[in-house]
């Protein structure tokens, strides 16, 4: 069982939505985190047990990236909208570099995001 974070900007919540569906059976078998109007839809809309922090906007970037730093959160999977400015542009900054920093497997769209579920241990 990996601890695993889910997190969407607003044009790409679908998109995520949507591959939480196809990969739920997979995500079942993690603890599942995400930031709060995604953790809102992913509760809403699957079957998957999540812990919602904050919203991404008021601290729920930085909640993760503390995560990370705490060497609590190995797996992020972020589905960034590369086209729309965000309020807390730095907070997304602040969440990648530390992922970075921490060798996080980090996904930032489908693909990648199915190769990192299928790389992981299933107990
Ligand atoms: O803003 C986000 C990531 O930067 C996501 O936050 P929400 O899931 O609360 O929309």
């Amino acid at each position: 069982m990996t601890t695993i974070a889910l997190v969407a900007h607003d044009q790409k919540k679908d998109a995520l939505v949507a591959w939480a569906k196809t990969h739920e059976a997979a995500l079942q078998r993690h603890t599942l985190y995400a930031t709060g109007t995604t953790g809102g839809r992913l509760q809403a809309e699957t079957n998957l047990t999540i812990t919602a922090l904050k919203s991404g906007p008021l601290g729920g970037d930085a909640q993760l990236g503390a995560m990370i730093a705490e060497g609590k959160l190995p797996v992020l999977i972020f589905f960034i909208d590369p086209l729309s400015a965000m309020p807390h542009d730095v907070d997304v900054k602040s969440l990648i570099r530390l992922a970075i920093l921490y060798d996080t497997l980090l996904a930032v769209n489908e693909e990648t995001a199915a190769a990192v579920i299928a790389s992981l241990p299933a107990t």
